[in-house]
């Protein structure tokens, strides 16, 4: 991993929380990435979380630098809001000039904009935008409008990353000579869990296991998704009593273990350890989630010949989707951004599995190379 480009470290003085704005690269003067909050969130963790949004950048084909927030508290604490409140506030400087975080794992989207609002942070948008009337009012038009439609019950911003995730699975499973109806397990039920398990579902699969962060939801002939989004709450975790259809509940980690052909991991962290990946039994991995995977299990993953779609391919959707309609590459409709990002999607997964085999190297070695920020 490079050294980060800029970080910025936040103490909290009125409860123990603690926080980082890490810059990777700068383009077009102006660099964004999601803003998390959890208990286990530490300062490496940002700093390599906003490497890779560098890497998905270039992968979506948006000159856009990278950058990562992290706030290390209990999001399901009562003053969580507040203390997001206070690190945005500590953060306004940076956020009015050129940096700029949006909903990340244990914030939601709304909340962020919501407070930035609040706050009055007017964040300035990339210098090719700025400088041109044109695209500039259209930004400001658009996004709102595009913002408040829905893709199958799914707000646009809670749709399009785990869209773009089902679109990398199936292109990845398709190249690796998968046949139809593979079975699929997801870890995490959020954002992009919830939407990557609907579009494969409507894509053919069989989405076997959900996990989320209390249990996992079972069911060998295939889990009934819509049945499992009604009974999600805001935080993407299963109100049992809410379900109408029938599954088994286990562990929150027996997905890694399970019989199927395609694991996504799409909540947290370095949850594919090398012990996890000794043991896989898919075929092929995509990485819905921000850097699940350890650097030791990257190891393993390459020597048992596991194929694998990187994160910052996987779940490049929600970058692709503002980029995509702020600068005019997609018609601003759901269908426009659907399309576009099945396009730089499924091509970055067919260059990238095409490098990694004409040079005889791991997939995620063979992004890193072809995805390559300048900066
Ligand atoms: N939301 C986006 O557009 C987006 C874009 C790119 C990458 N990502 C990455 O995808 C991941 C998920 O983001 P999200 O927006 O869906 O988050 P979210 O907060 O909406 O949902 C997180 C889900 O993970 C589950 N979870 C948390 N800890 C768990 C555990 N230990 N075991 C099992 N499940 C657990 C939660 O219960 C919930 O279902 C994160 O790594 C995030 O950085 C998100």
């Amino acid at each position: 991993m490079r050294d980060p480009y800029v970080v910025i470290e936040w103490s909290d003085r009125k409860s123990e929380a603690k926080g980082w704005l890490v810059i990777d690269s700068i383009r077009d003067e102006f660099a964004a990435g999601g803003l998390r909050m959890n208990v286990t969130v530490n300062r490496e963790e940002v700093e390599r979380l906003a490497q890779v949004m560098s890497y998905k950048y270039v992968a979506a084909e948006a000159e856009i630098g990278g950058a990562k927030g992290g706030i290390i508290y209990d999001y399901h604490k009562e003053d969580a809001l507040e203390v997001m409140e206070r690190y945005l506030e500590a953060m306004k400087p940076y956020l009015e000039n050129g940096i700029t975080v949006g909903a990340d794992l244990g914030t939601r989207a709304e909340d962020v904009r919501r407070i930035k609002q609040k706050l009055g942070i007017e964040e300035k948008e990339p210098k090719t935008i700025r400088e041109n009337p044109e695209l500039a009012a259209r930004s400001q038009e658009v996004i709102p409008k595009i913002l408040k439609e829905t893709v199958e019950g799914l707000d646009m911003d809670r749709f399009v990353t785990g869209y773009g995730v089902a679109v990398a699975a199936d292109e990845g499973w398709k190249l690796t000579g998968g046949t139809p109806g593979a079975a699929v397990a997801i870890q995490g039920f959020g954002s992009v869990g919830g939407s990557a398990a609907l579009w494969l579902e409507k894509l053919g699969y069989k989405v076997v296991a959900i996990a989320d962060i209390k249990g996992m939801y079972y069911n060998e002939e295939g889990l009934d998704i819509r049945d499992l989004l009604d009974a999600r709450n805001k935080l993407g975790e299963v109100d049992l009593d809410k379900m109408k259809s029938r599954c088994q509940v286990r562990d929150r980690d027996a997905w890694l273990d399970l019989d199927v052909d395609i694991l996504i991991p799409a909540a947290v962290e370095d949850v594919i350890t090398r012990e996890a990946a000794e043991t896989i039994k898919a075929g092929l991995i995509v990485e819905g989630a921000n850097i699940p995977t350890t650097p030791e299990a990257d190891e393993v993953i390459k020597q048992r010949g596991i194929h694998l779609v990187p994160d910052f391919i996987a779940n490049l959707g929600s970058v692709c989707f503002f980029n995509s309609v702020e600068s005019c590459k997609c018609e601003p409709t759901p269908q426009g951004v659907m399309d576009r990002l099945e396009d730089v999607i499924r091509r970055d997964v067919q260059k990238t599995f095409a490098y990694a085999s004409e040079h005889g190297i791991y997939a995620r070695d063979a992004a890193w190379i072809l995805f390559k920020p300048e900066m």
